[in-house]
């Protein structure tokens, strides 16, 4: 068998394994007690929740409180959701054995795989964590730093002085690179060259995609079949590189996230090439959009602001990080890129009181955390200041979840998005260009518009 033909093996056992048809179900849950809610068709409710969030949040606690349960399809499954702090403080410190994240994320395990961060839980989980761990402490971050500075410089110089453009189109392309580059950690062009557009093609997860991962007899079509040739096109690319790069002369000097996790395994517990392929992809998808997302409203929303582009170039030519890194974080309060985070119950618990059967699944709402006039004064208005020498008070401020499952990539994220504010403010003023307002893309929220900017000198 050659290598190619075991990498398409590998790939096409993988989407069959992962089929969310082929993953457990749940048990069923006892709906008696559980919090209020609409009493809607649970399609309506799903459709509530998954099309129109920035509207059905608000709505649901403006009805029925602080806590309420939404019922999703198929089969009216409850979701309670809670907006107080000290509630998502008893979620986020929950047991892990109890509180599973990896159940609500398997709809993607065709595409990540069962060994993704995302998907795991309890004592697997822990153990990835503990492996990719370094790679996204503060010493590794400040490693990135320099390619990450590098990558954004390259980008804002394609830019021209007048330009009118979809920053967040432009953000998408330059956090692409920095997964490639910084993450994967290649530096072969022709292999950049074949993986972008691949690369590309796999995190367009649209809905009609995600009917063809639960019904494996559609990937013989049309547009089913080109995501599974194309996800085989990236298996081969990442195996190649991987098994490549384990024996690379200069491996422990390389500052990649790749390079890392392969140096660290070398004391012992070691991740193998499915395991690490699964958290390449894993982190490909968690770190890409999202962080382009952040960075576009972060644009836009200074943009809008003549005070506070003042204030923002005179930080990138004093190399004022602190006050970049509050641009983004105010930015992640104002536009949250995920609405919420969700934990499925595997034994009965009590959450603010109510007594929840096993199989219920609970989530803090980050949309409401965001938007309490209690947890954030004034909060429609964009204030970089709020961050400015103090944090918010505890789970006030969530746009990375919390507790064992917070995400890996926050540090890299605000590292990445400070570089990139550094880069652009110090060549160009930028002013939005009309208006904007969040949109539903699958998982994340998105600006509907694209966060349409000009960029003058
Ligand atoms: C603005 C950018 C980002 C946002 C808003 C964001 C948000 C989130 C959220 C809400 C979670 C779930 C946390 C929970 O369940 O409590 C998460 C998990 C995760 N994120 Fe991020 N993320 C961002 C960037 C990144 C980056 C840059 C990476 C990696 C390069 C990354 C990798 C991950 C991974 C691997 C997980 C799973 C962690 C686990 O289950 O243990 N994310 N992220």
């Amino acid at each position: 068998m050659t290598i190619l033909d075991d990498v398409d093996q590998l790939t096409t056992e993988r989407m069959r394994r992962m089929s969310p048809g082929n993953q457990g179900k749940l048990p069923p849950v006892d709906l008696t007690g559980l919090p209020p809610g609409p009493k809607w068709p649970v399609l309506l409710q799903t459709a509530g929740l998954l099309r129109f969030r920035h509207w059905f949040h608000p709505h649901l606690r403006k009805k029925y409180g602080d806590v309420f349960t939404v019922r999703l399809a198929p089969g009216g499954r409850p979701l309670v959701f809670f907006t107080r702090p000290e509630h998502a403080k008893e979620i986020f410190a929950g047991d892990p054995e109890v509180f599973h994240a990896g159940k609500a994320n398997g709809i993607l395990g065709p595409i990540m795989g069962e060994h993704s961060l995302l998907l795991q839980d309890s004592s697997e989980h822990k153990r990835a964590r503990k492996l990719l761990m370094p790679a996204f402490n503060g010493h590794a971050l400040r490693e990135y730093q320099s390619l990450v500075t590098e990558v954004a410089r390259d980008e804002v110089a394609t830019w021209r002085p007048g330009e009118e453009f979809r920053s967040l189109d432009r953000m998408n392309r330059l956090t692409l690179e920095v997964i490639l580059r910084v993450v994967f950690g290649v530096t072969d062009e022709s292999r950049l060259a074949q993986l972008r557009p691949c690369v590309n093609a796999v995190v367009n997860i649209s809905p009609a995609i995600l009917l063809g991962w639960g019904y494996p007899k559609l990937q013989k079509y049309g547009p089913w079949k080109r995501t599974v040739d194309n996800q085989r096109l990236l298996d081969q690319l990442m195996y190649a590189e991987i098994r490549e790069r384990r024996t690379a002369s200069d491996l422990a000097e390389r500052s990649d996230v790749l390079s890392k996790l392969i140096v660290q395994g070398e004391d012992g517990d070691a991740l193998s090439d499915t395991e690490l392929r699964d958290q390449l992809v894993t982190l490909l998808l968690a770190g890409h959009e999202t962080t382009a997302t952040a960075l576009a409203w972060a644009l836009f929303e200074v943009g809008r602001s003549p005070e506070l582009l003042a204030r923002c170039r005179q930080a990138a030519a004093e190399g004022d990080d602190d006050y970049l890194d509050a641009v983004m974080k105010e930015s992640m309060r104002l536009h949250p890129v995920i609405p919420m985070v969700v934990r499925t119950l595997m034994q009965p618990a009590t959450i603010a009181g109510y007594d929840l059967p096993k199989g219920t699944t609970v989530g803090p709402s980050i949309i409401i955390a965001h938007q309490r006039e209690d947890n954030h004064e004034d909060p429609d208005a964009f204030r970089p200041e709020r961050f400015l020498g103090h944090n918010p008070p505890t789970n006030t401020w969530i746009p990375f979840g919390g507790g064992v499952r917070r995400c890996i990539g926050a540090g890299f994220a605000l590292m990445e998005g400070v570089a990139v504010l550094r880069e652009v403010f110090a060549a160009y003023d930028v002013s939005a260009v009309g208006d904007d307002e969040p949109k539903v893309r699958n998982i994340t929220s998105v600006p509907r518009n694209g966060a349409r900017i000009r960029v003058t000198r």
